[in-house]
């Protein structure tokens, strides 16, 4: 058992937000592939375990994809870009959408796609990720059949990643997720620390800049997150290095 982690001194602990994909796991050609090591598993573990649960998860996935992927930690998590939280307690929040609009956006959607090679939507309850890593040409095309559909629908906004159109509840965002988990036990009073990649984070990283904890951005890109690690697996270096007691979180901070 490691020993606990370096505290400051009043309001002393931290709650750990990590982004998944690009984060967590490397990319991978399809959603499927991505595993998140088995020795990074454990180390969330003894940070969950040390930190008394204030470690949660915050991803464009849904929350059954992202219990699958950090099995057996099943603790507090946002899901599906935070249209979906559950909190340490178990409670849980939704956005809830109209099952005929997102019957007719699939359609609407699969009238392009099924014809472009390459591309493909990727089904997640109240949202759609629209594909096209295979395809990356299709980009801007892409783009503007999404936005042309997703404007008859005011209840849904599109939202930018990595090769991936996502169409999610409007309203709904990374960083209101973690200002949410922010007043649930026991991430209340503690200084978040969010680690993401993707545009996506950004809307995380600002909420957590304004609350005076630490924003980590991996890889390349313009962004508000005040650190910055070049790639995986420099992340899974520092929780090794923070569970080793080998580096300290306070120098790390934005205040
Ligand atoms: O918020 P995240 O945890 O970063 O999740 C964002 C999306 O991740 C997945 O798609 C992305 O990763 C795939 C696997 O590496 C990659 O093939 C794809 O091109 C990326 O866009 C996931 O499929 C989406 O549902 C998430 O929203």
């Amino acid at each position: 058992m490691m020993s606990k982690p370096q505290h400051d001194g009043q309001q002393t602990d931290y709650a750990f937000f990590f982004d998944i994909d690009g984060t967590l796991a490397p990319l991978q050609d399809m959603p499927d592939a991505v595993q998140i090591p088995a020795t990074v598993i454990e180390q969330l573990i003894d940070l969950s375990k040390l930190s008394d649960g204030a470690v949660a998860f915050v991803s464009g996935r849904p929350l059954n994809q992202i219990d699958h992927l950090t099995q057996p930690l099943r603790g507090a998590a946002a899901g599906t870009h935070g249209a979906e939280i559950r909190t340490l307690d178990g409670q849980h929040l939704g956005a809830s959408a109209d099952t005929q609009q997102l019957r007719a956006i699939e359609q609407q959607l699969a009238l392009h796609t099924d014809s472009m090679d390459g591309v493909w939507i990727e089904k997640k309850g109240v949202a759609f990720a629209v594909h096209y890593r295979q395809a990356p040409t299709a980009q801007q095309v892409l783009h503007q059949i999404v936005q042309r559909i997703v404007d008859g629908y005011p209840a849904f906004t599109v939202q930018a990643g990595k090769c991936v159109w996502e169409i999610k509840p409007r309203g709904y965002d990374k960083g209101k997720a973690i200002n949410y988990l922010m007043m649930t036990p026991p991430f209340i009073g503690r200084i978040p620390v969010f680690i993401g990649d993707d545009v996506t984070d950004e809307a995380g990283f600002h909420i957590v800049n304004q609350q005076q904890g630490i924003s980590i951005k991996i890889g390349a890109g313009d962004s508000e997150a005040t650190h910055r690690f070049a790639e995986v697996e420099q992340l899974y270096r520092w929780i090794g290095n923070l569970l080793n007691n080998k580096i300290t979180l306070q120098t790390m901070r934005s205040v």
